[in-house]
């Protein structure tokens, strides 16, 4: 029998629970385009009171919550999105807001800890002439996913949020793993976003259901979104099945997420301790860990290719670094066992004697082609 398969690459990877499945097998449903599917009315509902806005809308994944929550702000043609240089929508969404949506990009530099200098997103508005887009919305991230899982305080969002209003524009946060990021600071998630227009909640990732996401406002936002799901054939029918799910990863998991970020940190303060990498426990927030690999003669993809010979998946995320991602799926011995093979695989490295097939484009399963 294959030994199990310790899988770090991503929250994302998460195996629907049996409670989800239940669910998913007893949920009343209907067509929830000709009319309305009652159970994912009843998630919506229970989604939109969480968060604590007026609406609600299940998308089938957050790429697609970003960019109905994008298109909708910026619903006119020369509209453009001020958002982070290093921010999921503008790296890892194939240009979608602009490529289907013809909303141009205007990004700023994120820092370290996700977040963007309040001075220059004020630089960044345009004002008024005929040579420039027109600035219409300001994108957020949290946690920011390629800062480490960083958290964004609610007093910096509430900043940018009076920003926005100033100007006379709307924001969205991208908040693929915003339930991390209120568990980490503490801070209820209807709290977190509060001065939010739209939000964009993945229940696919460290909540571990097995698809989806929901987007979150006002009414007159979501009926907007809604028409504009159905436009990117986001329009679902008996998709109750997929909300139950989403409705006992809400009930079960959120509780769960602070035990993921205890793994995170026991997993970095392990990684520390091994000579051939550089890691900063104290920058872990939540249930990512970014490591670099000091040693030149040796590839996060070599280090990968490695780690998948001893059943860890991780994923590449630069030239010398590499990601971890805990989830409630990973227990404390599996952070154990994927220690003692970080150290094997780099002794099997050094000696040469790790047997690395060529990369195929990044075609092993720890790949993400960085
Ligand atoms: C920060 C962030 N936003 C959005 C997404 C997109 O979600 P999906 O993969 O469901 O499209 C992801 C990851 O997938 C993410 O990490
Ligand atoms: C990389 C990104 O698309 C994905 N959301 C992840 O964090 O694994």
């Amino acid at each position: 029998m294959a030994s199990k398969v310790v899988d770090l690459r991503s929250d994302t990877v998460t195996k629907p629970s049996e409670a989800m499945r239940a669910a998913m097998a007893a949920a009343e449903v209907d067509d929830d385009v000709v009319g309305v599917d009652p159970t994912a009315q009843r998630f919506q509902a229970e989604m939109a009171a969480l968060m604590g806005k007026e609406a609600a809308l299940f998308v089938p994944s957050g790429t697609m919550g970003n960019l109905i929550s994008v298109l909708v702000h910026c619903d006119v043609r020369g509209s453009e999105a001020i958002l982070g240089d290093n921010s999921h929508i503008h790296v890892y969404e194939n240009g979608g807001i602009s490529t289907i949506g013809g909303v141009h990009p205007k990004t700023v530099r994120n820092n370290p800890d996700g977040t963007m200098d309040v001075d220059k997103i004020v630089a960044a508005i345009r004002h008024p002439d005929l040579h420039y887009p027109t600035t219409r919305l300001i994108c957020l991230e949290n946690t920011h996913g390629n800062s480490g899982g960083k958290c964004l305080s609610v007093e910096y969002t509430d900043k940018v949020g009076e920003i926005a209003k100033i100007h006379g524009l709307k924001l969205h946060i991208d908040g693929a793993r915003i339930f991390n990021a209120s568990v980490a600071l503490g801070v209820p998630v209807d709290r977190l976003v509060k001065a939010a227009d739209s939000v964009s909640v993945c229940l696919s990732k460290g909540l571990g259901a097995p698809v989806g996401s929901v987007i979150v406002g006002s009414k007159d936002f979501i009926e907007k979104a809604k028409i504009l799901r159905k436009t990117l054939g986001g329009g679902m029918r008996q998709v109750g099945v997929l909300c139950a799910a989403a409705h006992v990863a809400i009930r079960d998991t959120v509780g769960k997420l602070a035990d993921d970020h205890r793994k995170a940190r026991a997993l970095a303060e392990g990684l520390k301790k091994i000579k051939h990498i550089t890691v900063d426990p104290a920058s872990v927030e939540t249930n990512m860990v970014f490591f670099d690999i000091v040693d030149p003669r040796i590839s996060p993809d070599n280090l990968c290719q490695v780690l998948e010979q001893h059943n860890v998946l991780a994923m590449p995320v630069s030239s010398k670094s590499i990601r971890f991602v805990l989830h409630y799926q990973i227990s404390d011995s599996d952070v154990e066992y994927a220690l003692t093979c970080v150290e094997k695989a780099f002794e099997e490295l050094l000696k040469g004697g790790a047997r690395l097939e060529p990369l195929a484009n990044g075609t092993t399963r720890s790949s993400y082609g960085h």
